[in-house]
This record gives structure tokens, sequence and C-alpha cells, in this order.
């Protein structure tokens, strides 16, 4: 694919951005491994819960009517016995916050589940996007440790894996967490300890780290698994299931290297148990060159500031560096000075766990205290169809990256973020669109990432992602900005959510939308009305143009006094 695609940008940024600069939240609460963040822990992580919650999810997946599958219906279905304990409402409350438009409750605890495993050792596993959250419960189906071996056969058959395959998935899944007296208490017998109040026994000796204690231990005759040994011979059900190919799965899977490639290959088929038309997106790959919240904002006058950074995908720390970014205009000829140099502070670095790959980012401008990305001045007579960059290594040279000669889209069609816009939520919230004078839209827009239900200010655990629309009414007389007119939009704090949005117009001739921006960062409020920052005259600013290094010194003061 190519840069840009909102639905495949955004999931390749939950997938990939994991540590340090940029990173997106769902990572930290699996470091460390054995964290947990719902009371004591005794021996319980976050990692094994988000697992757990996958499989429950998934395991109403009939594979041969294709219903049920990875659809988020596990929130509507906590209070089944078969879902007992709390695991899969802790998993919602980090999940849900993680999901907006283009990725889904559904998508979000398969994503969740991958994190838990990459991060504590399991290889790289496949992820797509894609998965449709459901509005009503699945028919009941997820086993349970009391049924009988021919019927857990028979569940993961509908779930559409083997007998082979189903001991491999409960070896991948049970390597993590165990059983807790507090909701299985006939498994577990109550533990008087502090530091275990849960009453927590692990599968094996290793609850959260991805390996293959839990069937060595098994094997070695060591294992404490409350599934294998424990007291009611009847909820031994990793016992039956384990030994039900006289242990020939497990053994094979004790070899490590076994273990990883067949787990990633079972956990990704597990993710990609989705409903009948439901299509799910290409494998998610990182890509090499990645711009990151890249946008323009119409300014006073003319002045139009583009923001943002770019990612070079596993790269190293090279101070001799030089990344050069260029544009053209909608003519696809590049303008005279339409370059200019990017900057590199030393913590604009991120990793990516699997393989330890590296990352570092680049700004369009220096990062300051108000905003990671400050912007580079143009004129809104001019326009910019496309960037691209230029990497020196210091060896005087530079490779193109332009994604095989297409260029970065830029859409500086007709709409764009005016910086009348003020997010200073929930003191004010304003939001304005900059429309090309002249251009006719039939109908100015704010798409809100918001939730289909709310507890007060919490997400529902119930909810899933719900996108809400603003209708901008058209100025009775437009306020004009250099060859835009102003369309500005107040919201009562009580009705907007402060998630992300966008501005979307609709023309004869289709639809126009800004770019969507998960955190955006906007120029600080002006101060006053929005009618009073806005100039009427329609005269340019005279905004300067990023060349280098110099003249961005200038454009950026341009900003910081709009910025005041
Ligand atoms: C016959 C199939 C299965 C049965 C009967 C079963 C049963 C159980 C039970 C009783 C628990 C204890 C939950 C608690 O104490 O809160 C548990 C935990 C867990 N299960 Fe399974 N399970 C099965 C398959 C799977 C599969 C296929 C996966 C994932 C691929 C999985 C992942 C987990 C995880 C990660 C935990 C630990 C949760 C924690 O420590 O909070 N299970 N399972």
């Amino acid at each position: 694919w190519t840069w840009p695609n909102p639905q495949l940008d955004e999931l390749e940024s939950q997938r990939y951005d994991r540590v340090g600069y940029n990173a997106r939240t769902m990572t930290a609460s699996v470091k460390p491994c054995t964290r947990f963040d719902f009371g004591v822990s005794g021996g319980r992580s976050n990692a094994a819960d988000w697992i757990r919650t996958a499989y429950h999810d998934m395991a109403t997946f009939d594979s041969g009517a294709g219903t049920g599958g990875m659809d988020a219906s596990i929130r509507l279905e906590r209070d089944r016995p078969e879902n007992v304990g709390d695991a899969i409402a802790n998993t919602l409350n980090v999940a849900n916050v993680a999901s907006n438009r283009y990725v889904s409750l559904a998508d979000e605890l398969a994503l969740a589940a991958l994190i838990a495993m990459e991060e504590c050792g399991s290889p790289q596993i496949d992820y797509k996007g894609g998965r449709v959250d459901a509005t009503v419960a699945n028919v009941a189906g997820v086993p349970q440790p009391q049924d009988t071996l021919d019927s857990h056969i028979a569940s993961f058959a509908r779930q559409g894996f083997t007998q082979e395959e189903m001991i491999g998935l409960v070896g991948c899944g049970h390597t993590f967490g165990g059983t807790q007296h507090e909701f299985f208490p006939d498994i577990v017998p109550p533990i008087s300890d502090p530091s275990n109040t849960p009453g927590q026994v692990l599968f094996d000796t290793t609850g959260a780290t991805f390996d293959t204690k839990v069937f060595t231990e098994y094997l070695d005759g060591s294992t404490k698994n409350p599934l294998v040994v424990g007291f009611n011979d009847t909820t031994n059900s990793d016992k039956r299931i384990f030994a039900s190919d006289n242990n020939a799965t497990v053994t094979k899977l004790s070899d490590p290297g076994t273990f990883a490639s067949t787990c990633a290959s079972l956990m990704a088929r597990m993710f990609n148990s989705v409903p009948k038309g439901v299509t799910l997106t290409e494998v998610i790959q990182p890509l090499p060159v990645k711009p990151h919240a890249m946008q323009l904002i119409h300014g006073n006058g003319s002045l139009v500031q583009l923001s943002g950074e770019v990612r070079f995908w596993n790269m190293q720390e090279n101070p001799q560096r030089t990344v050069k970014m260029l544009w053209a205009d909608s003519t696809g000829t590049q303008c005279s000075n339409c370059s200019a140099t990017l900057s590199h502070a030393t913590n604009q670095v991120s990793t990516f766990t699997v393989g330890n790959v590296t990352s570092m980012w680049y700004s369009f401008m220096p990062p300051t205290a108000n905003l990671k990305s400050s912007p580079i001045a143009l004129d809104d007579s001019q326009s910019i169809a496309k960037v691209w960059f230029e990497v020196d290594e210091g060896d005087g040279k530079p490779v193109t990256q332009d994604q095989g000669g297409a260029g970065f889209a830029v859409q500086d069609n007709r709409l764009m973020v005016s910086n009348n816009t003020c997010m200073a939520f929930p003191t004010k919230v304003v939001i304005a669109a900059a429309v090309r004078t002249g251009s006719n839209p039939k109908r100015v827009y704010i798409k809100a990432d918001g939730f289909s239900a709310m507890n007060g200010s919490s997400i529902s655990l119930e909810a899933i992602p719900a996108t809400q629309t603003y209708d901008i009414p058209q100025p009775s007389s437009p306020q004009t900005q250099g060859n835009y007119d102003i369309w500005p939009l107040t919201l009562s704090a009580s009705n907007w959510t402060n998630g992300p949005f966008n501005i979307a117009a609709d023309f004869d001739d289709g639809t126009v939308e800004t770019p969507f921006i998960v955190q955006p960062q906007y120029p600080s409020c002006l101060g006053g009305s929005v009618a009073s920052s806005v100039s009427s005259s329609g005269a340019s600013a005279g905004a300067p143009t990023a060349t280098d290094g110099s003249s961005q010194s200038g454009a950026f003061a341009v900003f910081s006094a709009l910025a005041l």
C-alpha cells in the first residue's frame, strides 16, 4: 500500500509504534509483562487477561456457518458462566479507549492479545485489520474445564481447528496466566497469602512469558497447572487435551522453535476468525517511510502551515545524516525553494519489540514545548500536492524516498483546518474549517470519534466506537482569509467527546476530508472570540516560504507569533 490510506495508516501505527517517541498507549500496560492494573496481582497479569479475552471473543466462532468469531461481541456476553471473572472487563477498559473509526473494538481485542504475546516473547504474528463489531451477542460456545474431551474436540472443530491445533492453541494461551480461586473455587482451593488475594495458581512457572514451560513441565511431571493436577479431576481439561494424542503434539511443541512458529500461525488464524461477509485488510507491514500527523492548517491571511513528522523504519542514529523534505504543486512540478531541512532530536526514536527494530523520526520543524512538530509556512495561492524526502547519510549521495515515484500526497484542494480552531476542552472547543472561496460545498461538517455508550465520563464496557457528525452552518457573511472562507463552529463541552476528529465537505463531485489525526496538535487558542481573530479583508499576510534551514526559523517565528 501507499501512503495515505487512513485505515492502514492507523492500523500500522497502532501495531508498530510500540515504545518510545510517538508510541501508542497500549504497550505500556504490558511493561513489564507481569504488570497488573486491577488490584493485587498474585501472578495475574494484564497480558494474560488480554489473551484470554481474545480467545473468549473468538470461541463462539462457527466456521461452517460463518457466524461469531472475533467481533467484540464478548462485551455483551460477560454475564455468561463461560466468561466468569474480570479479565474481560479489564481488557475492554484498555481496548475501548484505543479504538476509533478505523480500528474497531474487535481489531483492538485481537491487537491487545497480539501485543501481549509479542511483548512477552512470541515471534511476530501476522496482523490484519477490518473486523466489524457485532451489535448483538453470539450463541454461547466457549469451552469450559468441566466439559468432556469429546465436547472440546467438537468445540474446536466448530471453531475451525483440528485436535492437534486445539492442543497447540491451548498451550499457546496457557503459557500465560493461570486459574484463580476467586472465580474458580471448585478448581483452586483457597490460598491464604496477602500477596495473592485472587488465589491465582499459574499454568507454568513463567506465567507472564511466552515459552514452552506449559508443555515441558507437564511432560516432566513438575507442573502445578490447576487444569492438569487440580484436585477435582472433572475440571482437569488441560490434562485431557494435552494427553489426547498420547502426548505426541505436546512433545513436538516442546521444541521452542516449533512452539514459536506454531503459535504465531495459530494465533493469527484465531484473530482472523471473523463472521462471513467481513473482509480483512492485507497483513499490516510497516511502511519504510511514513509521514505522521501531517496536515495543512490555514492561518492568518493566506498563510498555510504544513506540520507533521516523518518516521523512517529500521534506521539507526547518524549525526551526519540530513533529511530534506521537498514538495510540488498540483501541476507536479517542484516549485523553486520548495524544500526544507528536517530536524531530529535524540529523543525522537522509537522501537518495535520483535527484532528490536529502531525507527527515527524527523520533524518538519524543531520540536517545541507546545508542539511536537512545528509548521512550514506556505501561501494559499501556491498549491502543494505532494511531498517527498531526500536522505543523505553524510556521504553527499542523497537517496530519494518518494514511494516509487508517487510521492506522499497532500490534500490542499478545497478544505483545510483553520487555525481559528481552538481546542481548550472543556473550557472552549471551536472547530473552524477553511473552505476555498467559491468552491460552494453542499455541506461542511465535523466527524468526531466517540463511543456508542458512555458511563458518565468513562466509556461504557458495552460501547463500540461511533463517529458523530456536527454540521457547520454556512456563515451568513463569510469571513475571509486569503483565498479561503472560514466556517467556525463552537461546541459545548457537554456534547464534545474530545476524541480525534476531522472535517469533511461534500461538493458536487464528491467528499473531501482533512487528515485523520489521533492526537492533533493545534496552536494554542488565540484568545478572544473566533470572529475577532479573523480578518475579513482577505489581505495576504505575505507569508514566508520555507526553503532551507535559515528560512525555516522565519516560518517558525510566524507560527510563534500566531500561537501567543
Ligand atoms: C478447552 C479450552 C480451554 C479451557 C477449558 C480453558 C479454561 C481456562 C480457565 C478455567 C482459566 C482460568 C481463568 C481465571 O482464573 O480467571 C483459563 C485462563 C486462561 N486461558 Fe484458557 N481455556 C481454554 C482455552 C484457551 C485458549 C485456546 C486460550 C488462548 C489461545 C486461552 C487463554 C487463557 C489465558 C491467557 C488464561 C489466563 C488468564 C489469567 O491468568 O487471568 N485458554 N482458561
